[in-house]
């Protein structure tokens, strides 16, 4: 394991790890100024911030929203538009404006911008997913600092990665990623949403019983998309991949990221629960879209999740979907969904297997597991979401 692995896993270090590569997220909330308009000081605040972690060695990529709230003023809307076709309309406008001031502000330092729009179906694919990670790859090692949104213009209902909170974690595993850093217009995960009386910052999260009883709520700001819940789930996703997670305030930004030291009272540090995992079951568990779900019963969950087993027939309680072989799928046990994986059996081959199960009929003979275990991905347990 590399010493940075080992640190950011170690809990809440004293200091940003040095050569750890880190992704910058930074919400709607923290780029727009009240009357609507992009905040431009803040542009260059953090232009200079990501120029100082380049400085002292570290790789930096940026996730960035704010495109929607970029283009509301010069399209003449008040504010955020609930049709969708009028949000991707004003995204495509804003996109442009948030990217000249990013790379503006960069220049100033000597930074080399590069943009990058993704949406689902470039990481749902596999082969888009090793693409895109290659493209990555040539950038950090170029020196540019690879600036990311979603590519709202084309993105469906369908297929849109939905918050940019999911985005920064998938970015985060696409770069293998050491730290995440969600920056937000809030100190942090607190216990219950900020203002409710008794809510207390949380400063460091190692596992998903410490979410436990912590009240998290979708709603944020009015810029915003997703609250809280979506900056967990991230985290979550990030741990499970080997990225520790900062969720903190974007007004602490330069306390944190100008060095040297990480103050131990800004923000909520989750510690990763493992090293980083190989890609291809990082792709499986989380940028991968499910085709269809396998219903297994309670031995076949632990047997799954304890006994680090392959899935067998004798488990499949139920199948829903129309998939072929090779298609991704959800495994869903009594309680949750425990895990994600490529099925080698077609829905309609799984169908048949039960139904002369449930007739008493001559059960098809299939020796082949339903997932095998190189193909699966344990999901982790969300607790408090
Ligand atoms: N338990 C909680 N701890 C902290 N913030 C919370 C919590 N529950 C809800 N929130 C809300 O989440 C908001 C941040 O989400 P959002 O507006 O989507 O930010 P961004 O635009 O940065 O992604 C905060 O303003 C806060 O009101
Ligand atoms: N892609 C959208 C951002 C969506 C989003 O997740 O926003 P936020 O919750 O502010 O991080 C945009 O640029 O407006």
């Amino acid at each position: 394991m590399s010493t940075v692995s080992a640190q950011v896993q170690a809990g809440r270090p004293e200091a940003l790890p040095s050569g750890a590569r880190v992704v910058v997220k930074i919400g709607s909330s923290s780029l727009t100024r009240d009357d609507g308009g992009l905040d431009l000081n803040r542009i260059d605040i953090m232009a200079g911030l990501v120029a100082g972690l380049r400085g002292r060695g570290h790789d930096v990529v940026l996730v960035s929203s704010g495109a929607v709230a970029a283009g509301l003023t010069p399209l003449g809307m008040e504010r955020r538009p609930g049709e969708l076709r009028l949000l991707q309309a004003a995204a495509s406008v804003g996109q442009g404006n948030l990217l000249a001031r990013w790379q503006t502000a960069m220049s100033a330092y000597g930074v080399v911008t590069a943009q990058v729009l993704l949406t689902a179906q470039d990481v749902a694919v596999r082969s888009h997913y090793r693409t895109v990670r290659s493209t990555f790859d040539a950038l950090l090692s170029l020196g540019a600092v690879p600036i990311i949104n979603e590519n709202d213009a084309v993105a469906t209902t369908e297929f849109n990665l939905g918050d940019n909170d999911h985005l920064a974690a998938l970015v985060s595993h696409l770069v293998t990623a050491d730290v995440l850093v969600l920056l937000t217009d809030v100190d942090g995960l607190w216990t219950a949403r900020p203002g409710t009386p008794g809510a207390e910052p949380i400063r460091l999260v190692r596992s998903g019983a410490d979410l436990e009883g912590v009240s998290v709520s979708g709603r944020g700001s009015a810029v915003g998309t997703g609250g809280m819940t979506t900056k967990v789930q991230a985290a979550t996703i990030a741990c499970a991949s080997g990225t520790a997670t900062l969720i903190a305030s974007a007004d602490d930004a330069a306390r944190l990221l100008s060095g040297p030291r990480l103050p131990a009272d800004v923000g909520t540090w989750f510690a990763p629960t493992g090293p980083h995992r190989p890609s291809r079951r990082l792709w499986m568990a989380y940028a991968s879209v499910p085709e269809g779900r396998v219903l297994v019963d309670e031995g076949a969950a632990r047997a799954l999740t304890v006994g680090k087993k392959s899935l067998l027939l004798p488990g499949v309680i139920g199948v829903t979907g129309d998939f072929e072989s090779g298609a991704v799928v959800d495994v869903v046990g009594p309680e949750r969904i425990v895990a994600r994986g490529i099925c080698r059996y077609a829905a309609a081959e799984l169908e048949e297997v039960l139904a002369a199960r449930a007739t008493g009929g001559p059960v098809p003979d299939h020796v082949a597991p339903v997932v095998h275990r190189d193909d699966l991905a344990e999901l982790p347990r969300t607790a408090g979401v």
